[in-house]
């Protein structure tokens, strides 16, 4: 069942390298086409078999694609665009996987133009702390939220074109206007892993951090695994959603205080009020996200 003849992916990393190989694994492409930055990066990923071929020449390598799928930092989404434009064809759909949207789409507009309507912006709500075409696995996306952001001009074939391929790997397709994502993912993704990049660095600062680290167990573990996610990635989201970040962060601040304030204060009784709220709130998420992410059947997904 080959849906796609061709896809290019630009950024054979994690989210661009599980995609292509969801797609193979799904058997819904034929040639996988991969561009980027790094050469040896990109070999390492046709060694792997996540690609077929390395785009030497960017006007070959769109030359008849169905799908062309940028998957770098979300600063990059400017630039490789406007590589791509000169050689794309009017029946190519482009989409991506950044990690915000209105930026992604108000330099995709700025870039694009009016063939802005080839553009579907997205972004698959799964990852991982690991990076690199090493990391990228087939099932990444099995069960996990796609969140499409399209813009007007787009047609509903090229919008369900992009779902189509995310279902061929196994999402749930959902939508959401660009400025509500990024308010979203502000507050349940990029400020968490502002806090543990901070956390880390703190610690690591202090004169006895390796007396720290040397007890440092599970709980510093899982609170902090995100800190191992790639600091360039996460440069490029705080900075793109600085304003939806910088009013989580300011809220998450007065809560700190308000905490403080109750610990100060010896508030075992508001301390404990605070634990018992936010395990009880935990406890009902795992419980929905694991009713709502049960993963579909391989063939239901095909
Ligand atoms: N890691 C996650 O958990 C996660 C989840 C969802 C979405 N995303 C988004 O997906 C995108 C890729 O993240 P990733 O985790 O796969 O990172 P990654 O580091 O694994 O892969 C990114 C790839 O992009 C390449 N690249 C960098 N600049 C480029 C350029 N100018 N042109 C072409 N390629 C370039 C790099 O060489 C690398 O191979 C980011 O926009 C990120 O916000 C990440
Ligand atoms: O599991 C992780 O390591 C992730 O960070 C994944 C995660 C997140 O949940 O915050 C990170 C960035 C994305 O854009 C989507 C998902």
């Amino acid at each position: 069942m080959t849906k796609f003849d061709k896809v290019v992916i630009s950024g054979v990393g994690l989210i661009g390298g599980s995609f292509a190989r969801a797609l193979k694994q799904a058997g819904a492409v034929r040639t996988v086409v991969g561009l980027g930055r790094s050469r040896t990066s990109l070999e390492r990923a046709r060694e792997l078999g996540i690609i077929d071929a390395i785009g030497d020449d960017v006007a070959e390598a769109v030359k008849g694609a169905d799908l062309v799928l940028l998957a770098a930092p979300v600063a990059q989404t400017g630039p490789i665009l406007s590589s791509l434009l000169p050689h794309l064809e009017p029946h190519t759909v482009v989409t991506d996987a950044g990690s915000t949207k209105t930026d992604v789409t108000e330099a995709a507009r700025k870039v694009l133009g009016s063939r802005i309507s080839q553009f579907v912006p997205g972004h698959p709500i799964a990852g991982r702390e690991t990076n690199g075409p090493d990391a990228a696995i087939p099932d990444l996306y099995r069960g996990k939220k796609v969140v499409l952001t399209p813009v007007p001009e787009n047609s509903a074939a090229d919008v369900e074109r992009v779902a189509e391929a995310w279902r061929l790997c196994g999402a749930i397709i959902h939508r959401l206007s660009p400025q509500e994502h990024d308010k979203v993912f502000a507050s349940v993704s990029h400020l968490p892993h502002l806090l543990a990049f901070a956390l880390v660095d703190d610690i690591a600062r202090k004169p006895h951090a390796d007396l720290l680290f040397q007890y440092a167990a599970s709980g510093f573990r899982d609170f902090t695994r995100i800190a191992g996610s790639s600091p360039e990635m996460w440069r490029d989201i705080s900075l793109a959603n600085q304003e939806a970040l910088l009013a989580e962060l300011d809220a998450y601040m007065a809560q700190l205080a308000a905490v403080r304030a109750q610990l100060a204060a010896g508030d075992g009784k508001g301390l404990e009020a605070v634990y018992s709220n936010a395990r009880e709130a935990r406890e009902r998420w795992i419980a929905a996200i694991e009713t709502a992410e049960a993963p579909p059947p391989k063939d239901l997904a095909e």
